[in-house]
């Protein structure tokens, strides 16, 4: 996966939208033509992926994502969604720990390194969330609280340089969360993109937290941000269609 650095555009439905409103919104972005270089992505949620792979259509330049999968390749796991399906879903890329998984579903860094493993054996791109909570910020340890979390993650990945981080520092994400000024990022994604170089390590560091169409540029800016993993923001399909058209101009 090296060459020149894309732009990542990437959105996570959580779990919300009906599969009318899925269905709508995968039709009209599924035609877009994104600028060279950006690769847009969805993840909506696991039923209705097959939905939203035939209402992107066949020829799309947006990758579908899946929220999370299991490490084991199929057993006695009720409730979850192991990577083998994910696959025969037409899924390329999986979510793996992110913040809400790990407050609330007992995701540590163990599985998530477990889960990275088991999607890159399976071919899938993770897409690996980090960030820390607000009491490791304002006690000045963002950045190694971060570095070890992904140098966590990715203990036992087989191909590392296939594998995209989502910086999402816990205090931007979501409704309560505050909206960063990009000076805010400027130190964590300097420590990254020296540990893992973009194109030899890692195949892309993301923003994540708060991201609309107003200061997607700005974070499009800070020194080693390859691009946005979006929530609210990027519920509308016309918002998200912006969000790749800056993707493409930053
Ligand atoms: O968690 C996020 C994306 O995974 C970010 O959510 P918001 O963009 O809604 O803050």
């Amino acid at each position: 996966m090296s060459g020149p650095t894309r732009r990542w555009v990437g959105t996570s439905w959580k779990m919300t939208k009906s599969r009318a409103e899925a269905e709508a919104w995968a039709r009209r972005v599924g035609p877009v033509e994104p600028p060279v270089g950006v690769v847009p992505f969805v993840m909506p949620g696991f039923t209705m992926l097959d939905l939203v792979r035939d209402a992107l259509g066949t020829g799309t330049a947006v990758r579908l994502g899946a929220q999370n999968g299991h490490w084991a390749d199929a057993g006695p796991w009720t409730g979850e969604v192991a990577m083998p399906m994910l696959v025969e879903a037409g899924v390329s890329m999986v979510e793996i720990g992110h913040a809400e998984r790990r407050a609330w579903f007992g995701e540590t860094d163990h599985t998530v390194a477990l889960k990275v493993t088991s999607a890159q054996r399976h071919g899938l791109i993770p897409v690996i969330c980090v960030g820390e909570p607000a009491e490791v910020r304002a006690a000045g340890r963002s950045t190694d609280f971060v570095i070890d979390q992904i140098a966590a993650a990715l203990a036992d990945a087989p191909t590392p340089a296939e594998a995209v981080i989502a910086y999402e520092p816990v205090w931007a994400i979501g409704a309560e969360g505050r909206r960063p000024e990009p000076g805010e990022l400027v130190d964590v994604f300097d420590a990254v993109a020296r540990r893992w170089p973009v194109g030899e390590a890692i195949a892309g560091v993301l923003y994540g937290g708060s991201v609309d169409v107003d200061n997607a540029a700005e974070l499009l800016g800070v020194p080693g941000c390859d691009g946005l993993f979006v929530g609210r923001g990027a519920a509308r399909a016309e918002d998200f269609e912006r969000l790749v058209e800056i993707a493409g101009r930053a």
